[in-house]
């Protein structure tokens, strides 16, 4: 079975063709037979793209970045032609993945895409507004390119779907939670959830023993608390702009400034909702970049804005772990995955070291040596310290398959 999984985050589309040979899907994610990203970071109105396939044919390109559909088409022409050509026929793609970010209420397992699932997804923008037009374009131009081909939405919000309504719902009226469906959605669930099975995999242990934190640290940025392998509390909220510092967005913030740029400075829902989605975070407070490699390059240089971005973003990092931790009343290992959490020693090391009066202690060894899927605490720690490379494309097939395979 060909499984072809589209991974939209707000920096990046990450693509992936898996083949799942018999009856049994392996514990481990196979090797994709192809793989393509495009980098968004990179403006002047163009994207990188990049193409590899199993067999190690690399193809590079600069495309257009001015619509993700057009995007899209092109990086899934590359599967049919050119020198990282997998497939000779449309029709060999079994089914395609699509991760969506924003479910609602409604949808919380993998779903089988028609005109009502496409609808509320254009629905939910509203809540979600630099995710679920990309996932929408791309679900769309799939559709086009791969027209028999069954197409799947598995939703970053279905994780978080059982939070406990002391957590999930807003302080404000009532009738926000009852009326409108304003309540604490989640994100990243599709790999906060995976990292925890990972997680338990990795220690030996039953998921259902265990309390952990995972940290996912991309250019969005969330925790998750995660008991008996259910998600009770997560950083975002009723859109992926609550909790943590991140990339280009601001996470938390009293509601009180809001009050104020619409009353004082003459601001509108658009221009506010850009600027806490785009002008934030890293970038909002150095004014160089929301790439946390720039940050350090720049704080290298002697940048003070840069080094108060990175001081605020440990800050906030640090004040939700704790937070998290209160909420598990106990913690048996902390997990970093994402961009950031992945490949950034020095996230980990500051913020691990707030909890050191916990016993929690890393083997710095460990911390530095590119570490992915170990154990980077030290031997004596009371926490034990993870470093997993999210695999949310694996974790997308897999529910495919499942989906698929039931039916
Ligand atoms: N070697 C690295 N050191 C520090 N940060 C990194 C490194 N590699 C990637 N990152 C960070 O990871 C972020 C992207 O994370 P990723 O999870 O790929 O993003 P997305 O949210 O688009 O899925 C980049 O903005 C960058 O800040
Ligand atoms: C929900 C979200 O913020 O996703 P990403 O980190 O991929 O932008
Ligand atoms: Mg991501």
């Amino acid at each position: 079975m060909k499984i072809l999984v589209l991974n939209s985050g707000s920096s990046s589309q990450k693509s992936r063709l898996y083949e799942i040979v018999g009856d049994q899907l392996s514990e481990h994610p196979p090797k994709p037979v192809w793989q393509a990203s495009v980098d968004w970071t990179h403006h002047q109105g163009f994207a990188e793209l990049e193409v590899k396939t199993a067999e190690n044919a690399v193809f590079k390109e600069k495309i257009q970045a001015d619509s993700y559909a057009s995007a899209t088409e092109r990086v899934l022409q590359t599967l049919l032609e050119g020198e990282t050509q997998v497939i000779k026929a449309a029709k060999e793609i079994d089914a395609v993945g699509h991760r969506v970010v924003h479910g609602g209420q409604e949808y919380n397992q993998a779903t089988l895409v028609t005109e009502e699932v496409k609808a509320a997804i254009r629905r939910l923008a509203s809540f979600a507004p630099i995710h679920n037009p990309a996932n929408l374009e791309g679900i769309e131009a799939t559709e086009k390119v791969f027209p028999e081909a069954t197409q799947v939405a598995v939703f970053d919000t279905g994780f978080h779907s059982h939070i406990p309504l002391s957590a999930a719902v807003y302080p404000g009226p009532y009738v926000w939670y009852e009326k409108e469906g304003i309540r604490r959605y989640g994100f990243h669930g599709i790999s906060h959830q995976y990292c925890s099975q990972r997680a338990a995999q990795l220690l030996g242990k039953d998921l259902n023993s265990l309390r952990l934190i995972t940290c996912h640290l991309g250019n969005g940025c969330s925790l998750t608390a995660i008991k008996d392998g259910k998600s009770i509390d997560t950083t975002m909220g009723f859109t992926p702009l609550d909790g943590l510092m991140m990339g280009t967005r601001s996470g938390s913030l009293d509601p009180g400034i809001l009050i104020y740029l619409l009353r004082k400075q003459g601001f509108d829902a658009d221009k506010l909702d850009d600027i806490l989605n785009h002008d934030s975070g890293l970038k909002g407070i150095s004014g160089i970049s929301g790439d946390m490699r720039a940050i350090q390059t720049a704080i290298g240089e002697g940048n003070t804005r840069a080094q108060l971005a990175f001081d605020m973003y440990i800050h906030r990092l640090r004040s939700h772990i704790g937070s998290m931790l209160a909420v598990l009343g106990g913690l048996d290992a902390i997990v970093f995955t994402g961009g950031i959490g992945e490949n950034h020693s020095l996230t980990r090391s500051a913020a691990c070291e707030a909890f050191a009066f916990l016993g929690l202690k890393l083997d710095e060894t460990k911390n530095q040596a590119s570490p992915k899927d170990q154990d980077i605490a030290a031997a004596d720690s009371s926490i034990r310290v993870l470093v997993i490379q999210t695999q949310e494309d694996w974790a997308i097939a897999q529910e495919c398959w499942h989906l698929l395979y039931k039916s």
